[in-house]
């Protein structure tokens, strides 16, 4: 997979450079199962059409850069994470925009104009909720006109768990009520999270909120199911847990208990 990093500097370098392909569009945090659809469905497309697939993500969030910083985002996964999914998902190309005000500020003709159709794709993918272009004015339903005759358009329906529609949203909400145990339903796995024991939790990952959890660290290949406490939004205790002090680990988290299983366990 090659990964491109675009933005308006050098759009034009870039749009001399890549074959025609089958794109999927979305800022894709955390790839859960609503995104494996719409990067699945645009695989199936790719296959048939014969063409490479492609995702395009922006980077940073649109809710971060809107608010001029004043607004956090949890990210659940960083960018090299994000790219290794990809990769293992058979994406060709992922294209990460660089998400700033001037961009935003595009009409969402001119972005598939100049970012999508101007960048080789074909073929959009997108979920039924799919936004793009100035104040998100740009919807499924726009993207056959603003694509000029140009591009062939396919919708993703609502993924739903319950009736309720998976998103990186609800996953942010299932942390911060540390309510783990659920994740899985919504990214087919464990949320997991990168440690490095000098630096602590690697950036534009999130922990569940400050509490107790059974939970499993892997590191150099060897897994281990214990207990940790989450002190704070950085903080972990590993209480008698072994934590080797040169090595990244991965933690991945199962379940809170209540402080009577806790102490029962402990
Ligand atoms: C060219 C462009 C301009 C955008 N401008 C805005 C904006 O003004 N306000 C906004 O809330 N979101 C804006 N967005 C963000 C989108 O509404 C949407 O969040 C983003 O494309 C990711 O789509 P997804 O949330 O469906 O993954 C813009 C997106 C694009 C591609
Ligand atoms: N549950 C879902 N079912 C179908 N398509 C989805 C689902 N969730 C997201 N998508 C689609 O996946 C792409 C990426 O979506 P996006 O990154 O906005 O995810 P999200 O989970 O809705 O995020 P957020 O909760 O932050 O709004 C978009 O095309 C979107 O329409």
């Amino acid at each position: 997979m090659e990964t491109m990093f675009i933005n308006s500097k050098n759009l034009i370098a870039w749009q001399s450079k890549i074959p025609n392909h089958v794109i999927a569009l979305g800022f894709f945090d955390g790839l859960h199962k609503g995104h494996k659809s719409v990067i699945l469905e645009a695989k199936k497309v790719a296959h048939e059409k014969g063409l490479p697939l492609t995702v395009m993500s922006f980077f940073p969030h649109p809710k971060s850069v809107l608010s001029n910083g004043k607004m956090e985002v949890d990210y659940l996964i960083p960018l090299e994470e994000k790219q290794k999914q990809l990769a293992t998902l058979g994406v060709n190309y992922f294209m990460i925009v660089e998400f700033t005000l001037d961009f935003a500020s595009l009409l969402p003709e001119q972005f598939i104009q100049d970012y999508v159709l101007g960048l080789g794709a074909t073929h959009v993918v997108c979920g039924y909720d799919y936004t793009y272009g100035k104040q998100g004015s740009g919807n499924a339903s726009t993207l056959i006109e603003h694509g000029k005759g140009m591009l062939d358009v396919t919708i993703v329906p609502k993924v739903a768990i319950c009736g309720e529609k998976v998103s990186s949203t609800r996953i942010r909400e299932l942390l911060s009520q540390g309510e783990v145990s659920i994740i899985p339903q919504l990214i087919g796995k464990p949320y997991s999270v990168r440690w490095c024991p000098v630096n602590g939790l690697l950036p534009y990952y999130t922990l569940p909120r400050p509490g107790r959890y059974e939970a499993t660290i892997v590191s150099k290949s060897v897994t281990t199911t214990t207990l940790l406490q989450v002190l704070n939004n950085a903080q972990i205790d590993f209480g008698s847990t072994f934590v080797p002090t040169n090595e990244s680990m991965t933690i991945s988290w199962l379940r809170e208990l209540s402080d009577e299983k806790y102490r029962a366990t402990s």
